[in-house]
C-alpha cells in the first residue's frame, strides 16, 4: 500500500475488545491513512458503499483514495503479536526436543548461538528469520538476539528494513554458559547493552514519528546473570523507564530449584527480578509455568495467594507470554492461563522458537487451546466437577477450556497489552496503527483445510465465527494474504506476486 494515499477496505472486520469479548463487523468500511485508522464505519450495506465512501472521504478532505473490497470467504484481523522468540534459534528448529531445558540450552542452544559472532551468517539468518514471521501474520515480534553486539545490531536492522514492529534485545548472560558463549563481565555486557540501545533509537523511521523498532532489556534468565549484571540493568531501566524488559520465569522445575539456591535471600523467583528493579508494565516474562504451583496446588487461600508471586507481577503491571509449544515440546510444564486471567494478570502469546518447533502464532495459537484443554481434562479427573455458570457476567476461565475469544485476543490485543502498545495495535479501533492481516479461505488459497462453500459464505455474524475458527485451528500461510505493519505492505502470500 502507498502510505501516501489513503486505502479503504471493504468486507468484514474480526477482532476482540478485552478477553471475553469478539466482535464481529461483517460489513465494515475502514479507512487507512498515514499508517493508521483514519475512521471505521460499521453495517454498511453493498448498495449504499458508494455514497458512504464518498461523503466519509470528503470530510477529511480526500479527493483520491484506493479501495479494496474484500471478496466472499477473505476477512480482516489484527496482526499477530509474539511476545517471546529467539530469531538466533531457527537454525535449530526441530531439533533437541529430547531435551529438557537446561540440557537443552548447554547442547542444543548455546552452540548454534554462538555461531552468530560471524556477521555474514547473522544477517543471512536474521533476512530468513524476519521474513518468514513477517508472512506467518507476525506484525509485532519479541526478539532475543545473542550475546553478540553487533549481530544483534543487524537484527534491528533487517527488522527495520523489513517493516516488522519489533523489539530487540541483545541478550545479557555473565556466567553459568560455556566459556565460549558468555560475557567476562557485567561491564562489558552492559556496554554492550547500550551501544545496541543506541544504535536501535538511531534507526529513522520510515513514517516520522512511528518508531517500529525498540530496543528491550533482555537479562537471559536469573540463571545466567550474576547480582552485579542484574542491579546494572536495573540501574538502566530506572533511568529510562520507556526502556522495555523481557525475561525468562519458572519455566522448568530444575530452573526454579536453581534459582532458589542462586538467590536464597529471594522468597521466589519472581521476587529475584523485582529486588534489582526488572519487574513493571513494560516486562514481558516467559512461560510461567510453575509460578505459584506449591500454592496453587495446594488450593491455597486468598490471604496466602494475596503473597504470591502472582500477586507481586500484577502489582508491578508486568506480563506473561504464554509459550505453550515450548511448554510442551520441552516438557516444561502447563501454564495456568484461565487463572492468571481471571486474576487480572496481563497474558500474551508467543511462539519461543526453538524451545517451540513452530514460528507461526497459528499453532501457538492451537498448543494453548491444547494446554488450556489438559488443565480443563485434570481438574475435572480430580474434582468430578461440572463447568461453572455463567451468571450474566463472563464466567472464570478457571480451569475451562480457552474459548476461541480468547485464543484470538491472547495471539493479539493480550500481546499489545504485555508490550505495553495496547493504545497503538491489538485490534482495529480508529486511531490505532493499521497492523492486520487479510486472510481467504477461498479455493484458490490451494489449503483445503478451510475451503468454505455455500452458506459458510454468508457475510452473517455466524458464519464469519466459524470461518475464524477455521482459520484459527486449520489455517496456514496460505490464507494470510496480505500483512499490513503501520498501513505498509510487509508480507503475505500475496506480497510477492
Ligand atoms: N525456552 C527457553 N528458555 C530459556 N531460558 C533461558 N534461555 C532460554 C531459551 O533460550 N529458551
Ligand atoms: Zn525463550
Amino acid at each position: 500500500m502507498a502510505s501516501s494515499l489513503p486505502t479503504i477496505f471493504y468486507g468484514p472486520i474480526l477482532h476482540t475488545l478485552n478477553h471475553h469479548t469478539l466482535q464481529i463487523l461483517p460489513r465494515a468500511l475502514l479507512a487507512v491513512a498515514g499508517g493508521r485508522i483514519a475512521w471505521l464505519i460499521e453495517n454498511v450495506l453493498p448498495s449504499d458503499s458508494g455514497d458512504t465512501i464518498r461523503s466519509a472521504a470528503a470530510s477529511k478532505g480526500w479527493h483520491v483514495a484506493r479501495l479494496h473490497a474484500l471478496k466472499d470467504g477473505e476477512f480482516i484481523i489484527p496482526g499477530f503479536i509474539d511476545t517471546h522468540t529467539h530469531a538466533p534459534q531457527f537454525p535449530n528448529l526441530g531439533r533437541g526436543q529430547d531435551y529438557e531445558l537446561l540440557g537443552w540450552l548447554h547442547h542444543i542452544t548455546f552452540p548454534t548461538e554462538s555461531r552468530f559472532k560471524d556477521l555474514e551468517y547473522a544477517r543471512r539468518t536474521y533476512e530468513s528469520v524476519v521474513r518468514r514471521t513477517l508472512d506467518c501474520g507476525t506484525t509485532t515480534c519479541c526478539y532475543y538476539a545473542t550475546l553478540h553486539e553487533e549481530a544483534t545490531n543487524i537484527l534491528a536492522d533487517v527488522v527495520h528494513k523489513l517493516g516488522q514492529r519489533a523489539f530487540v534485545g541483545k541478550c545479557n548472560m555473565d556466567r553459568e554458559s560455556p566459556d565460549h558463549y558468555c560475557e567476562p563481565s557485567a561491564q562489558v555486557s552492559i556496554e554492550a547493552t547500550q551501544g545496541t540501545i543506541q544504535h536501535i533509537r538511531g534507526l529513522k523511521p520510515a513514517i516520522p514519528g512511528m518508531n517500529l523498532v525498540h530496543p528491550i532489556l533482555t537479562p537471559r534468565f536469573a540463571i545466567s546473570c550474576t547480582p552485579e549484571l542484574l542491579g546494572s540493568l536495573g540501574e538502566l531501566a530506572r533511568v529510562d523507564r520507556t526502556l522495555a524488559i523481557q525475561t525468562h520465569i519458572s519455566e522448568n522445575p530444575s530452573e526454579v530449584d536453581f534459582v532458589r539456591t542462586l538467590f536464597p535471600d529471594c522468597r521466589t523467583y519472581a521476587h529475584v527480578y523485582d529486588a534489582y528493579g526488572l519487574l513493571r508494565e513494560n516486562t514481558v516474562l516467559a512461560h510461567g509455568c510453575h509460578l505459584d504451583s506449591d500454592l496453587l496446588d495446594a488450593g491455597a487461600d486468598e490471604e496466602a495467594i494475596s503473597e504470591s508471586e502472582i500477586e507481586l507481577i500484577l502489582s508491578r503491571g508486568a506480563g506473561l507470554s504464554h509459550c505453550p509449544t515450548s511448554n510442551l515440546n520441552l516438557r516444561s510444564g502447563v501454564a495456568r492461563v484461565g487463572e492468571w486471567l481471571d486474576r487480572g494478570l496481563k497474558v500474551s502469546l508467543g511462539t519461543d522458537v526453538s524451545g517451540g518447533y513452530s514460528p507461526s502464532m497459528l499453532d501457538a495459537v492451537r498448543h494453548a487451546s491444547f494446554c488450556s484443554k489438559l488443565v480443563a481434562m485434570e481438574h475435572a479427573r480430580k474434582e468430578n466437577s461440572t463447568l461453572p455458570v455463567a451468571n450474566g457476567k463472563p464466567a472464570p476461565l478457571g480451569n475451562r477450556q480457552l474459548p476461541l475469544e480468547t485464543l484470538l485476543f491472547l495471539a493479539t490485543l493480550g500481546g499489545a497489552e504485555v508490550c505495553n502498545l495496547a493504545s497503538e495495535v491489538g485490534n482495529l479501533v480508529p486511531g490505532k496503527s493499521f497492523d492486520a492481516l487479510v486472510v481467504s479461505l477461498r479455493p484458490e488459497t490451494r489449503n483445503p483445510n478451510v475451503w468454505v462453500e455455500g452458506d459458510e459464505l454468508q457475510r452473517s455474524e455466524e458464519s464469519l465465527q466459524i470461518l475464524l475458527e477455521k482459520f484459527l485451528l486449520c489455517g496456514d500461510d496460505r490464507n494470510i494474504r496480505a500483512v499490513y505493519v503501520a498501513g505498509r505492505l510487509a508480507g503475505g502470500a500475496d506480497a510477492s506476486i
